[in-house]
């Protein structure tokens, strides 16, 4: 199958490459031209005047099954909204309620540009089987909370998911190990999962210094910051390690950071509406530390288009340091494009518009008052667009979303799924 895209505003995410006006080439899953194609024999083309070509975007931290779980239960603390809330709908949802939420985020992320996201939920049987069938690429993670003893069933579960659909889907699945967060794994369940990921080479996916109350508790509990707490069991070591959140750092803690393979997915629109505070980013990235950008699930950010964390990301850097100068679009665009690939392990596939990567590609319709005139692209991309004006998808040659429309969902019977389950899963919660 060859695809071209013709005469279309080009926006690569090369390290230097300004945006330029061609035509891309697209053969099977690959990026064969970028510039002119003179290419009569293609099996479709698709006329990119008045739009830009990006990287698709990639939301380094996702729970997307959560999707059934938005506006149920808004505006409260972290601890009380996961525990009070959160955790008793979650006891309720079956594996078919995981798989039509996991579609709904899929459908909200596919119509608002994201083209791969990092995944840590349970029942990941069922979102696998919808990241293969929707087509989108995916890191998948079984969270693993250790509070109470289930005779290793959890841990079991999240080797199947490895064995079963570690490098699936045409590669677009590949796994990590996901150890919740430091405040519900003690150390010894936490070593074991070390010693399995070295061995299997696998990475580990985490969420890490949320909230005052996480730094509060880890330091009654074992006198240590969160990240003292990781990088004091040796996951730092060896292993890739996807942060999520590292809101609440001290300059010791990204000290012990510094150097690390892996990184931390920022979460701005979910950090803000918890009010969980502002991760250090800027300081992050001056310490060599690679930082993307992820939304986390509905539940806490309602909404996962990664546009509106593109704009919160950037203006809460510049409130946060008192400079407009610090995170500009660019930078900030390229957090949601190869800095997230780089967190997920496939910044060798995608991430960039580049001959020879994986053809991921969004496409933005710009003919609108919000995004005219042109001056600069990159500054619409990032202060201005919204989900809503992406008006093609595409991952990995394969056309997701065209004029809008989803054409491996179907809208009308995802929207009557999930508003049968999603009114059972929250009643008596
Ligand atoms: C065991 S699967 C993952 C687990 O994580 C919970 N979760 C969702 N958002 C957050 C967050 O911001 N901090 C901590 N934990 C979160 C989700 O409800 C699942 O239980
Ligand atoms: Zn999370």
């Amino acid at each position: 199958m060859k695809t071209v895209i013709k005469n279309v505003t080009i926006v690569s995410m090369v390290d230097n490459e300004r945006p330029y006006i061609g035509d891309i080439l697209i053969e099977g899953d690959t990026i064969k031209q970028l510039g002119k194609v003179i290419e009569d024999e293609v099996d479709e083309v698709i006329q990119g005047d008045g739009m830009v070509a990006m990287p698709g975007l990639i939301n380094a931290h996702q729970h997307t099954p959560m999707s059934l779980l938005k506006g149920f239960s808004d505006d409260l603390k972290l601890m009380d909204w996961l525990d009070k809330k959160m955790l008793p709908a979650e006891a309720r949802m079956t594996p078919d309620d995981i798989y039509w939420g996991s579609k709904l985020s899929m459908a909200e992320m596919i119509k608002s540009g994201t083209t791969a996201f990092a995944d840590m939920y349970i029942h990941m049987n069922e979102i696998a089987t919808a990241v293969a069938k929707v087509g989108m690429r995916a890191s998948l993670t079984r969270g693993l909370v250790f509070l109470q003893d289930d005779g290793g069933k959890r841990l079991e579960e999240a080797l199947d998911l490895v064995e079963n659909w570690n490098g699936k889907a045409d590669g677009r699945i590949t796994t990590m190990l996901g150890p919740h967060a430091p405040y519900t794994c003690p150390p010894e369940p936490l070593k074991q999962i070390i010693k399995i990921a070295e061995e299997m080479e696998l990475p580990i996916h985490i969420h890490l210094a949320e909230t005052k109350e996480e730094v509060i508790k880890i330091r009654e509990l074992y006198n240590e910051t969160p990240a003292q707490y990781l990088y004091n069991r040796g996951l730092f070591e060896k292993l890739h390690v996807l942060l999520a959140h590292g809101v609440h750092l001290n300059r010791r803690d990204i000290g012990l950071l510094k150097g690390m393979r892996g990184g931390v997915s920022h979460n701005p629109v979910s950090n803000l509406k918890l009010g969980c505070g502002i991760t250090p980013v800027a300081e992050l990235i001056s310490q060599g530390i690679t930082v993307g950008l992820g939304t986390d699930g509905s539940g806490s950010a309602t909404t996962v288009d990664m546009f509106e964390g593109i704009k919160a990301a950037t203006w809460l850097q510049k409130l946060d340091y008192g400079d407009p100068t610090v995170l500009p679009a660019r930078q900030t665009l390229s957090m949601a494009t190869k800095e997230s690939a780089k967190l997920l392990k496939i910044d060798h596939e995608v991430g960039t518009l580049e001959v020879g990567k994986r053809a991921d590609i969004i496409l933005i319709d710009m003919r609108k008052p919000h995004l005219q005139p042109i001056h600069n692209v990159e500054s619409l991309l990032a202060y201005s667009v919204n989900g809503a004006d992406v008006d093609t998808t595409i991952v990995n040659g394969k056309v997701l979303m065209r004029n809008r429309q989803l054409l491996t969902i179907n809208e009308e019977e995802l929207l009557l799924q999930v508003a049968q389950r999603a009114k059972r899963i929250v009643e008596g919660v």
